[in-house]
């Protein structure tokens, strides 16, 4: 069964088209991952499917539900959730506030009950610091919850993110390049919270990865991206041995053996 559906989907920036009529169907459960070369429009995609971009013309449907003009908070709420390509954390805020500022879509409690920090305020504060103390267990940083984002490793920034996004309770997973940058000890442990992940909380993950061993062990299916257009797609043995995307992408240092 699908869960997210991309239809002719396009993008255009003044005379550049970024995403050329995409075709996307991600089936509920799975692991997807998008690749192609810099500038294939990986990162636009996301962008249109998480509401920070509107499409110029096509369709995007989470459970058959169109999505495509709302804002990002409100296809938060819908179940789709992201990490950044750029790290994007509050640095001089604690580890656990990182966590908490990704709930705010689902307390319920307003400015009124904010403002007089009513007992339902106090209440869902309280809840709200559980929550995300148990988020940050789950990938594994609960020790550091009350260090300075900024001060820590690249990994752990990386973690961070992504349980900043599991905090609105996602359905479907966006990581954009979640292994950018992390050493060979660190990419293995984020394989595992990958798969975790899908087990155990359901999640439908899909990423953009440049790091080829990681993709090809952990994606059921790939879609290949260049110069806006959909290239091929595919299981990892489909793909590894697709020449358009030999020539286009993996021929051209995105190497399997890195
Ligand atoms: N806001 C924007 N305004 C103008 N052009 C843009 C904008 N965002 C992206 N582009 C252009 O769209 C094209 C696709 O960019 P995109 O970031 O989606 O590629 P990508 O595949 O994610 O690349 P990378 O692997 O380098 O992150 C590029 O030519 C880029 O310069």
């Amino acid at each position: 069964m699908s869960i997210l559906t991309v239809k002719q989907l396009t993008k255009q920036f003044g005379g550049l088209t970024a995403n050329s009529n995409i075709n996307m169907d991600v089936q509920k459960g799975s692991i997807t991952a998008v690749i192609g070369p810099n500038g294939a429009g990986k990162t636009t995609l996301f962008n249109m499917v998480t509401g920070v971009y509107q499409p110029t013309s096509g369709d995007i449907l989470l459970n058959g539900e169109s999505i495509v003009g709302l804002k990002p908070h409100q296809v938060a709420q819908k179940g789709i959730s992201r990490t950044f390509q750029n790290i994007r954390l509050f640095g001089a805020m604690t580890v656990l506030e990182n966590v908490m500022v990704g709930m705010h879509t689902h307390l319920r409690s307003g400015l009124f009950h904010t403002m007089f920090s009513t007992p339902l305020m106090r209440k869902e504060e309280k809840e709200a610091k559980q929550e995300a103390y148990r988020l940050l267990q789950y990938v594994g940083l609960e020790s550091l919850y009350n260090e300075e984002a900024k001060n820590l490793p690249y990994g752990a920034q990386r973690k961070l993110e992504i349980a900043r996004a599991l905090a609105t309770k996602p359905k479907v997973l966006l990581l954009d390049e979640p292994a950018a940058g992390m050493n060979p000890k660190e990419t293995a442990e984020l394989t595992k919270l990958i798969y975790h992940m899908r087990e155990q909380l359901q999640l439908t993950i899909i990423l953009i990865e440049h790091d080829m061993k990681l993709v090809m062990e952990i994606s059921e299916h790939i879609i290949v991206l260049d110069h806006g257009e959909k290239i091929a797609e595919g299981t990892p043995d489909d793909i590894r041995n697709n020449e358009k995307v030999i020539e286009a992408y993996l021929g051209k240092g995105a190497t399997t053996a890195s």
